[in-house]
């Protein structure tokens, strides 16, 4: 799914309302039936208080129209319009006065006001800001947040949380209003997934208000959402008159004294996506940890006992996942560096080996092209340099990816991964999966994709959705403070199988839609 600016969802709007030969005030009302409709069928008609707080623009003008809405069906509603301008919108008022032929008079708030009491138990719905939001709102209005967010009241908000800006960082915490649920028009906004932009709302849905649907498919976005829609298209499966050379031989390098168990994830892992063979490199004291707990992997040692000091490869491997588990040794840093020098085949670099490289930022000249790198924030830091807030460091990475030719995994709640101008948001993956170890299986997983034949792009976003995916459905059965990497292991078929469920859909949201 695409992540479309507030610019393009504003093109999609003005391009819609001629081709469909509607009026915006109808695109309106297709919007605000959408959000009553959710709201309708979640409430059933209960008498719980509604307060809805309007601002004066068009994201006001869908709280009034779906205020006109509730009150035709008999909810409890109290309206307000946040008053933070006297540039008031068209649709606005024209739903302003719709009320008030309902005989509908909302409380206006301003600088000074009195805020009004609400229950714990009671909904807030947030059509203060919208999209069209373009600098910081006035102290009075963040003061007004805070005395929402101190009501404890659920609040849902219409289209974006109040205060939150499309392309950049809000400043200041109590600038936006924090929502339980946001329910976005026709499409979810970046921010919604970005570390310092995505604790502001719980949760999110898209409502599909109808906008014309060529334009979104035509119009190119520099970042889009990765579920399974667009990881299927690309998805190669096994073929019958084929063997285990068909599918690449990966090798593993890593591990060191006390580090052993981040080869065996990395590998088994890189087993379990189905790389047809699997070799490690590991120091000599692995050996007989990793002959007993991996039979299907082949190893190769180092001479040394506790450490990689050279990297003599007697195999021709499809594919490297280099660097779990495998300690910043002097020896090793230099065998990394030569290794990289002569290697010209697809690697996946993580760890030890980024670290490297960002000590030595002359090695990068030597990573084959599209190599993926898995760094976790600091790792990314030591690579690109420190950033001034999220869309600083996206940026910064697009820059760094387009001048290495490396496709950046940048790992974290939604990991985001960047290949030159283009960043993927994945879905995926739970909080469980915080846990030591679990990179390792990543790094395995994406180097088994690649020696599959998988293009290096396609492995990471592939490799970081199964990743995910099977720490969704392993969570499912240990919950999140018991989930460890094994287990995502172990979820990597059902991940696979998962692929090819098809979801069943409510059937009264699709009536929603229509
Ligand atoms: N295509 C779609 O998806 C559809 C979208 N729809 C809805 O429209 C919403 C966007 O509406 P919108 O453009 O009228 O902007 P909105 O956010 O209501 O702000 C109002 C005005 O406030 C101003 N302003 C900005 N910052 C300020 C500040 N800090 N303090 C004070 N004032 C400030 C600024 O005007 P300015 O003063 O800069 O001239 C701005 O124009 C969208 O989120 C969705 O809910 C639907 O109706 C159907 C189709
Ligand atoms: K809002």
């Amino acid at each position: 799914m695409k992540l479309f600016t507030a610019e393009q969802v504003y093109a999609a709007d003005k391009f819609t309302i001629e081709k469909q030969n509607i009026t915006s005030d109808e695109l309106m009302e297709r919007a605000a039936i959408q959000l009553f409709n959710w709201l309708h069928l979640r409430m059933q008609g209960a008498q719980v208080k509604i307060h809805l707080f309007c601002g004066i623009g068009n994201n006001g003008g869908d709280g009034l129209a779906l205020a006109r809405h509730l009150q035709d069906h008999g909810y409890n509603i109290e309206v307000y319009v946040v008053n933070y301008s006297k540039k008031r919108s068209k649709d606005f008022l024209t739903n302003l006065e719709r009320l008030k032929e309902r005989k509908i008079w909302p409380n206006f708030l301003e600088e000074g006001s009195e805020w009004p009491p609400i229950k714990e138990e009671e909904i807030i719905v947030d059509a203060i800001f919208g999209i069209g939001l373009n600098r910081a709102p006035d102290e009075w209005v963040g003061n007004l947040f805070e005395h929402l967010e101190s009501t404890k009241a659920f609040v849902l908000a219409v289209d974006i949380p109040s205060g939150l800006f499309t392309e950049s960082v809000p400043k200041r915490e109590k600038d936006v209003l924090k929502a339980n649920y946001t329910l976005s028009f026709q499409v979810p906004k970046l921010v919604f997934f970005l570390p310092q932009t995505g604790k502001y709302t719980v949760q999110w849905e898209v409502l599909d208000i109808g906008l014309d649907k060529q334009f979104l498919f035509e119009t190119d976005t520099d970042y889009s959402l990765i579920g399974k829609n667009e990881i299927l298209p690309f998805y190669r499966p096994r073929e019958k008159y084929s063997h285990k050379g068909t599918y690449g031989h990966s090798l593993i390098i890593g591990g060191s004294y006390g580090k052993m168990g981040a080869v065996q994830l990395a590998a088994r892992s890189c087993l379990r996506v189905g790389s047809g063979l699997v070799t490690v490199y590991i120091p000599k004291c692995g050996y007989i940890p990793l002959q007993t707990a991996i039979p299907e992997a082949m190893v190769i040692t180092d001479n040394e006992d506790s450490h990689i000091s050279e990297i003599e490869l007697s195999i021709e491997p499809t594919a490297v996942g280099l660097g779990v588990g495998m300690g910043t040794k002097e020896g090793t840093s230099e065998a990394i560096a030569n290794f990289l020098k002569d290697y010209k085949r697809p690697v996946v670099v993580d760890a030890d080996a980024l670290n490297l490289i960002a000590q030595h930022k002359d090695l990068l000249k030597y990573l084959p092209g599209q190599a993926v790198l898995t760094p976790h924030p600091k790792e990314l830091e030591r690579l690109i340099g420190s950033w001034k807030d999220d869309f600083d460091k996206l940026e910064k990475a697009k820059v760094f990816s387009d001048k290495h030719d490396c496709v950046l995994v940048i790992k974290g709640a939604h990991t985001i991964i960047i290949y030159k101008n283009k960043g993927y948001v994945n879905t995926t993956g739970n909080p469980g999966m915080a846990t030591g170890g679990t990179g390792d299986v990543l790094t395995g997983m994406i180097t088994g994709l690649i020696a599959q034949g998988y293009e290096p792009l396609q492995a990471a976003l592939l490799g970081v959705y199964l990743h995910g995916r099977s720490g969704d459905i392993t969570v499912e059965n240990t919950g999140y403070q018991a989930l460890l990497a094994t287990d995502v292991i172990e979820g990597i078929g059902p991940a696979f199988l998962d692929l090819f469920k098809v979801e069943e859909k409510v059937s009264a949201e699709e009536d929603g839609n229509e």
